[in-house]
């Protein structure tokens, strides 16, 4: 049987998880496509994808299946040119876009009759980007909405959705009005609020700079997506502009409620404040498994010479720094294999860095 091929347009943060989670299956091959050739050359490095380019159409002419991991103004550009290209007959494209009202409606302008056209958006991620970031267990257990429209045939959207089965997320399905307004509440507008606190505190903190360093647990957890990639929240903010808005206008009501409590000193009322906050936060329900990937993993090119794997256990093991799994990202034909080594403790992590590189070995960690 002819094997499954994949194209992932732009091989980052999500498109490399996406890729690493098809290659469980021996039957697809992946091919990257991205606008920079480094992140090609790591992905290759890294067992993320089967073949790299930077021309689209050789990414394209083959696929199956074309997941559009780009930026999201980047999807928008790579929709219109994929209309101008040679593609299967019978290709589904998607996209991992954090919108989808905009890019679905573009997509119904510009993508010839014969292509098939699912919006898609994994809801897991990180704040950190790249493909050296990806993992095969990023969406496990989260949900991954797809947003077909009536016209979608349905067969369509099952060989897709069977196909994530791969990624161990959670497929459902959603019109992409209710995705934005939804998402917009509960990943878009919490981004813009963790930065806004964050640009208001180091305001004071010029002032005053025992801000910063007072910054304890609480201001830290609720500012951890203020460290997200600006240019990507930037487009988020411009595609979804009017629910942002409109939860924007909620939420200012809803502080000047509170500070009206406030004002009046109402500690019934504040305690109620609180409470039901918690309850609703503590009822949330639980992502297990997957939701972070591992912490203390380094990538190691290998040479493909024998005894390469042996040498470096064999240093680190002699150092006394444990490793706690190794796994052999498959082969490049050409020069390097990869190989990741997971360690039990930062320190050890760092050691196990620090001694391999002396021994000049090319290592990259999740960044
Ligand atoms: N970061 C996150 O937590 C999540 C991001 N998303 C969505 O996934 C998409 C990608 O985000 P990340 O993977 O985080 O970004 P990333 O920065 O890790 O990866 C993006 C990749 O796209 C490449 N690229 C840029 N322009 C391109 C173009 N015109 N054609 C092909 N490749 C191009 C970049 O070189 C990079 O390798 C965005 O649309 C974002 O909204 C969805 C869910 C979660
Ligand atoms: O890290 C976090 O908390 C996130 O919010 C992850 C995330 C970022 C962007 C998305 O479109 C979906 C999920």
């Amino acid at each position: 049987m002819k094997k499954t091929t994949i194209a992932i347009i732009g091989v980052g943060l999500i498109g490399g998880s996406i890729a690493l989670s098809m290659r469980r299956d021996p039957e697809i091959r992946v091919v990257g496509y991205d606008v920079r050739q480094d992140c090609l050359d790591k992905a290759l490095n890294l067992g993320v994808i089967h073949a790299g380019t930077t021309d689209l159409q050789t990414a394209v002419r083959e696929a199956n299946i074309i997941f559009l991991a780009a930026p999201v103004e980047q999807i928008f550009v790579t929709l219109r040119t994929l209309s101008g290209l040679d593609l299967q007959p019978d290709v589904i494209v998607t996209d991992v876009g954090s919108t989808k009202s905009e890019i679905v409606r573009q997509a119904i302008k510009v993508i010839p009759p014969h292509v098939t056209f699912i919006g898609g958006h994994p809801m897991a991620g990180s704040h950190k980007s790249g493909v050296t970031a990806a993992s095969d267990r990023l969406l496990e257990n989260a949900y991954y909405v797809l947003t077909p429209n009536a016209d979608t045939p349905e067969h369509l959207v099952n060989r897709l959705a069977d196909l994530l089965t791969l990624t161990r997320a959670k497929v459902v399905q959603m019109d992409p009005e209710t995705h934005d307004q939804v998402v917009g509440a509960v990943s878009h507008f919490p981004h813009v609020l963790a930065s806004a606190l964050v640009n208001l505190v180091a305001g004071y903190d010029d002032e005053n700079a025992w801000h910063a360093r007072l910054a304890a647990g609480g201001f830290r957890d609720i500012t951890r997506i203020a460290s997200s990639n600006p240019r990507m929240w930037r487009d988020v903010l411009l595609q979804n502009r009017d629910h942002i808005l409109k939860i924007a206008k909620d939420w200012s009501k809803a502080l000047d409620d509170v500070m009206e409590l406030v004002e009046t000193g109402d500690a019934d009322r504040i305690e109620h404040f609180f409470q039901t906050a918690r309850d609703f936060r503590d009822g949330l329900p639980e992502r297990k498994a997957g939701a972070l990937p591992p912490l203390y993993d380094l990538y190691i090119d290998i040479p493909d010479h024998p005894g390469e794997i042996g040498r470096i256990t064999t240093l680190l093991g002699a150092r006394q720094i444990n490793i706690i799994n190794l796994q052999i990202r498959e082969t490049r034909e050409d020069i390097y294999g990869a190989l990741r080594i997971t360690f039990q403790t930062q320190a050890e992590m760092e050691k196990g860095e620090e001694l391999l590189r002396y021994f000049e070995y090319n290592v990259y960690k999740r960044v």
